[in-house]
C-alpha cells in the first residue's frame, strides 16, 4: 500500500478516524453541525471544513475567544499527528510529538467545554449538554438533535453578533472633561460557574458640574453595578475621571471626592445626630482640621440638611426622611464633587421625597454632580437635567440605551413618562415591551454619527 500513510492522514484530518463505524459517526456529526450552522445564520458547508468548523461552532456559541484557542489546539494536534505518521516510532522526536499531543488534550477539553457552555446559553439549554457535546464526534446526539429538531433554536444569530457588536463598539469614547465626571467603561465582568459573564459593556458618558442625573433601567439592568464601578467599590475595566483626574489610579486620595449613599444605611441608632456627624468629620476631613473647624463644618451641614432642630436626638428616634437626610449629610461632610444616591426616596411619601430631591437640586446648583437611582422618578422629574437609561441586551448584558437631556429622552423613546421608558426596554416576561436591543442599537447609531 504505497498510499497507506497519506490515506491515514487524509482520513484523520477529515473524520478523525480510520474505521467504518467512527467515519459514519463523524459524517453524522458533520450533518448535524451543518444544520446547526444554518440555524445560527452561517453557511452549512463550514461543517465539512476540518478544524475551521470548531471556530464556526464557537461563533454560534458566542465564544469567539475560546473558538480561536480550540482551533489552534486542534491545528497543533493535527500537525503532530501528521509529523508522527512519518517518524520512526520510538525515536526522540516521535516521543516529543506524542508528549505535545498529550499535553494539548486537557486544554482542548477545557476550552471546548467553555465553548459548548456558551452554546447551551445561546440555545437556552441546561449545562449537562456540555458533556454530550464533548463526545459529539463519537456520539453525535447533540448536533443531530440541536440541528434537526425545531425546539432547539438559538436566541440570536451568529452573524447578528458581529453586526451588533460593530454597532456597540462604534460607540465613541467620551472626551475627558477638565471639570466634571467622565466614565469610559469598556466592560464589567464577573465569573459564574467558570464562565465569564458580562454585566456591563461600553458605557461612555461625561457629566458637567451642576447636573443632576437620573439613572434608569429595569430590574437587573446593572444600575447598582454601574454605580459601584463609578464610585470605585467594584472597579470595572474602565477609566473614571473626576475633574480630569483618574479616580481608579488615585483612589486613596479621591475616595472622599465621591459621596455614596447606599439604599440601606448602616448608621448606629444609639448615637445622636451631632455625634454621628462629628465621627464622620473625624474620619473624612483631613487631619489638619482643628476640632473647632470640624464642629463648624458639622453645624453647616446640619443646617443645609435641616437637621439642626434634631441635633441632640438619637438616630433611632429619627423619621425615615430625617434618617435619609442624615446619611446624605454624612457624605456631604467631605464636600464631594460627585454625589451618588441609590434609591434615597425608598420608603418616603411624595411630599418627603420632593423635599429631599429639592435639597439635592440645590446641592447640584452649587456645581456638584448628582446621580440618583429612583423607582418613582416621575414625581420629581422636573428637578433633573439628564437621564441615563441602562438596558439588558439579548445576551443579558447591561448597555447604554440613552444618555442625555430628559426632553430628548422623551423624544428618543417616544414616551412621556420615565416609567414608560423603563417599561419599553424591559423584557416582555418582566411586563415590559422587550425593545431593549432596538434602543441600544438606535443609541449606538446616534452616537456614531
Ligand atoms: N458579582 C456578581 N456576579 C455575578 N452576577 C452579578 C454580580 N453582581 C451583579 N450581578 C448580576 O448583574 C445584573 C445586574 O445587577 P444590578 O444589581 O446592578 O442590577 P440593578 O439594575 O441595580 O437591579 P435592581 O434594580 O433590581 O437593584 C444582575 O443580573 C445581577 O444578578
Amino acid at each position: 500500500m504505497s498510499f497507506g500513510k497519506e490515506l491515514n492522514v487524509l482520513l484523520y484530518v477529515l473524520f478523525g478516524s480510520f474505521d467504518t463505524l467512527t467515519t459514519i459517526l463523524s459524517v453524522l456529526y458533520m450533518i448535524g453541525l451543518w444544520r446547526l450552522f444554518v440555524k445560527c445564520g452561517l453557511k452549512g458547508w463550514w461543517a465539512l471544513v476540518p478544524i475551521v468548523k470548531y471556530y464556526k461552532l464557537a461563533l454560534c456559541a458566542d465564544r469567539e475567544q475560546e473558538g480561536r484557542t480550540v482551533t489552534l489546539l486542534h491545528t497543533v494536534v493535527t500537525l503532530v499527528y501528521i509529523v508522527n505518521t512519518y517518524m520512526e516510532p520510538g525515536s526522540v522526536p516521535y516521543f516529543f510529538c506524542a508528549l505535545l499531543d498529550v499535553a494539548c488534550m486537557p486544554a482542548v477539553l477545557i476550552y471546548s467545554a467553555r465553548m459548548y457552555s456558551g452554546l447551551c446559553r445561546v440555545f437556552e439549554r441546561r449545562r449537562w449538554w456540555v458533556l454530550l457535546w464533548l463526545v459529539a464526534e463519537l456520539f453525535p446526539v447533540a448536533p443531530l438533535l440541536w440541528g434537526f429538531r425545531k425546539k432547539y433554536q438559538p436566541l440570536w444569530l451568529a452573524e447578528e453578533i458581529r453586526d451588533d457588536a460593530d454597532y456597540y463598539f462604534s460607540g465613541r469614547k467620551a472626551a475627558i472633561l477638565d471639570q466634571g465626571l467622565t466614565v469610559n467603561l469598556e466592560e464589567r465582568t464577573a465569573w459564574e460557574f467558570f464562565k465569564k459573564k458580562y454585566l456591563l459593556r461600553n458605557i461612555h458618558l461625561s457629566i458637567q458640574p451642576g447636573h443632576m442625573v437620573l439613572l434608569l433601567g429595569g430590574s437587573g439592568a446593572g444600575k447598582t453595578t454601574f454605580l459601584n464601578a463609578v464610585n470605585g467599590y467594584e472597579p470595572a475595566k474602565a477609566e473614571v475621571t473626576i475633574n480630569g483626574r483618574n479616580m481608579y489610579k488615585n483612589y486613596k486620595e479621591m475616595q472622599y471626592d465621591i459621596g455614596f449613599v447606599p439604599q440601606a444605611d448602616l448608621i448606629r441608632g444609639c448615637d445622636t445626630v451631632y455625634r454621628t456627624l462629628m465621627d464622620t468629620a473625624m474620619l473624612r476631613l483631613p487631619n489638619s482640621f482643628s476640632h473647632a473647624e470640624r464642629n463648624e463644618r458639622v453645624e453647616e451641614v446640619m443646617d443645609i440638611f435641616g437637621l439642626t432642630p434634631v441635633k441632640g436626638n438619637l438616630v433611632s428616634k429619627l423619621s425615615g426622611g430625617q434618617r435619609k437626610r442624615l446619611s446624605i449629610a454624612m457624605e456631604f461632610i467631605s464636600n464631594p464633587t460627585l454625589f451618588i444616591l441609590d434609591e434615597p426616596d425608598s420608603g418616603l411619601d411624595g411630599v418627603m421625597a420632593r423635599e429631599l430631591f429639592t435639597q439635592l437640586r440645590k446641592i447640584a446648583d452649587q456645581g456638584k454632580i448628582i446621580i440618583v437611582i429612583t423607582h418613582t422618578p416621575d414625581r420629581v422629574i422636573d428637578l433633573f437635567d439628564d437621564v441615563i437609561v441602562l438596558a439588558k441586551d439579548a445576551k443579558r448584558t447591561g448597555r447604554l440605551a440613552w444618555f442625555g437631556p430628559i426632553d430628548e429622552a422623551r423624544a428618543f423613546f417616544g414616551k412621556e413618562k420615565m416609567e414608560e421608558i423603563v417599561k419599553s426596554v424591559n423584557r416582555e416576561e418582566e411586563g415590559g415591551e422587550g425593545r431593549a436591543d432596538e434602543f441600544i442599537l438606535k443609541y449606538a447609531e446616534v452616537q456614531h454619527v
